[in-house]
């Protein structure tokens, strides 16, 4: 596959990739998710999920357990994703370990980074409805830019400013795949904003709700979502279900030692 084909507008290491599953297959791998039983689940604050593929324990080692099979088998995701190259350089060239992640309307993902575990590149897998995913920068100290809506609600990640104006946004579709590569995944952060409804500005409407414009409207598999991003509307938030697929760098053995990089 190449990638190339499916480059974010200017941003040169994030990808969006629409329909990477088929509708039955989405059907398929939300049901597997539903149907897991309740201690699979681990609640977070605004969200719950579960991890595929094992543990990761102290220094960054994942303690590896078999995929299930709607991983690589049907749908073969894991090979799937190994095709688009995206992993080529990663040490195990493929994902293998996948956090899935459910949220109702209303909630979201405060901006984060996904830390030094995994090799930096992350895909992930929209499942049963769209949500905006926005990559945010740290303020450096000396930044003279300040603007008034950007000093006003500053989050701070580890002591470290962030900048509240996302970077860049992304729209990701129900069965799209986005791929952060890079200076993205290693000096950015990244978010969803705990909301009900995504709001589009028609053009020409004082900018607000959507603080920087989606970059990945050229590549967007349908049209009417395209339409009401592109000319103003709003988009309803459903269950989503994402699976964030990485390759965490060192491997342990069950018996605790480790495999190490190859
Ligand atoms: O749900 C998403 O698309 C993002 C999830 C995420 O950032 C994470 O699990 O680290
Ligand atoms: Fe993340």
């Amino acid at each position: 596959m190449d990638l190339s084909s499916f480059s974010v507008e200017g941003l040169d290491t994030a990808y969006y990739i629409p329909d990477f599953v088929s509708e039955d297959e989405e059907a398929y791998l939300i049901r597997k998710a539903i149907e897991s039983p309740q201690q699979r689940w681990k609640n977070m604050q605004n969200r719950r999920l579960q991890t595929w593929g094992g543990e990761l324990l102290a220094k960054s080692r994942l303690l590896p357990r078999p995929m299930p099979p709607y991983m690589t088998d049907f749908p073969n995701l894991i090979g799937r994703i190994q095709d688009t190259g995206a992993f080529a350089m990663s040490p195990h060239r493929k994902p293998n370990h996948v956090i899935l992640n459910e949220y109702h309307p209303g909630q979201g993902i405060m901006p984060h980074e996904d830390g030094p575990s995994y090799h930096p590149v992350v895909a992930t897998l929209s499942l049963g409805s769209h949500a905006v995913f926005h990559y945010y920068r740290y303020r450096d100290e000396g930044d003279s830019a300040l603007t008034r809506e950007n000093l006003a609600p500053m989050t701070s990640v580890q002591g470290h400013a962030v900048d509240p104006t996302p970077v860049a946004s992304v729209l990701l579709e129900p069965r799209s795949l986005v791929i952060t590569t890079n200076d993205l995944y290693a000096r950015h952060l990244h978010g969803i904003a705990e909301i009900e409804e995504d709001v589009f500005n028609a053009p020409g409407d004082a900018p607000d709700t959507i603080p920087a414009p989606i970059r990945n409207t050229k590549l967007l598999g349908d049209g009417a979502t395209r339409d009401v991003v592109l000319q103003g509307g709003k988009l309803i938030r459903n269950v989503r279900y994402s699976l964030t697929c990485r390759d965490v760098e060192r491997v342990a053995s069950a018996a605790g030692l480790a495999i190490g990089k190859r």
